[in-house]
């Protein structure tokens, strides 16, 4: 039977201020796998999710996202499919920090009718789904989601971002490092979240991690030394 794919790239090359970051011949990412991403600072991680998502421009030969040609549709139709379908824990965050943890968690339905219809088909309510996810995430008091995001620790911080990357069933999830400020019993949940939700939906999941004990929670370990051929001529490493 022919695999679908989720990520289908070939001879990507990605270009910041002069210099090659990512030359990638080929990666093959399947619909419903789980990966973990790896490899040294500056090995070009970050950017390779940002261009999977088409927040930056690219030089390839094929750029296929969950079947969309991301090389041939206009940048508006793809900033509309990230709302619908992808799902990004940034590395810096994002959150909206005069908005609560609640409010942060639940942009993404408000950016996306289709997530919002998404969350209903199992939830009375939006509101009640990220109840549900921050308990999944051990968020052990629901009164603290009515505080302003930067009322709370970087690790509530992070569960607050992987709860709004989760919400509305995204087919593609991308964690660009989400425990980085927790603890290991707070990286095991959020690792077991991210691994649990993606298989009941059957989505996706990218991480990334410097964690080793991440490792065996995934379907696939991919190494950037491995994938990307400019990682050999990076000066920093
Ligand atoms: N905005 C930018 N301006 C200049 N150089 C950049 C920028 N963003 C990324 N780079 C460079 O691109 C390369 C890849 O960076 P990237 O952040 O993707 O690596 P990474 O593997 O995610 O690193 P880390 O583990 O430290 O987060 C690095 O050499 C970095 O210095």
């Amino acid at each position: 039977m022919n695999k679908t794919l989720a990520v289908d790239i070939k001879d990507l090359q990605v270009k910041i201020k002069e210099r090659t970051c990512l030359d990638i011949p080929s990666l093959e990412i399947e619909e419903g796998e789980t990966v973990v991403l790896f490899g040294e600072n500056g090995a070009g991680k970050t950017t390779l999710l940002k261009a999977l998502s088409g927040l930056i421009p690219v030089k390839a030969s094929c750029l296929e996202i969950l079947g969309q040609d991301f090389l041939s549709i206009p940048q508006k139709k793809i900033d509309q499919l990230r709302a619908d379908y992808i799902g990004y824990v940034f590395q810096n965050l994002y959150l909206i920090p005069y908005l609560t943890a609640l409010e942060n968690i639940l942009l993404p339905c408000g950016f996306s009718r289709k997530k919002k219809e998404n969350v209903l088909k199992s939830s009375i309510s939006a509101e009640y789904e990220a109840y549900m996810l921050m308990a999944r995430l051990k968020f052990e008091d629901p009164l603290r989601l009515r505080h302003k995001a930067d009322q709370l620790s970087k690790g509530l911080q992070q569960r607050v971002a992987v709860a709004r990357a989760l919400i509305g069933g995204p087919k593609l999830i991308l964690a660009d490092e989400p425990t980085s400020a927790m603890g290991s019993y707070s990286k095991k949940i959020v690792y077991k979240l991210l691994i649990e939700y993606a298989k009941e939906h059957g989505s996706t999941l990218i991480c990334i991690t410097h964690n080793k004990e991440a490792d065996r929670y995934f379907d696939r370990q991919v190494n950037m030394k491995d994938i990307n051929k400019s990682a050999e001529s990076n000066p920093l490493w």
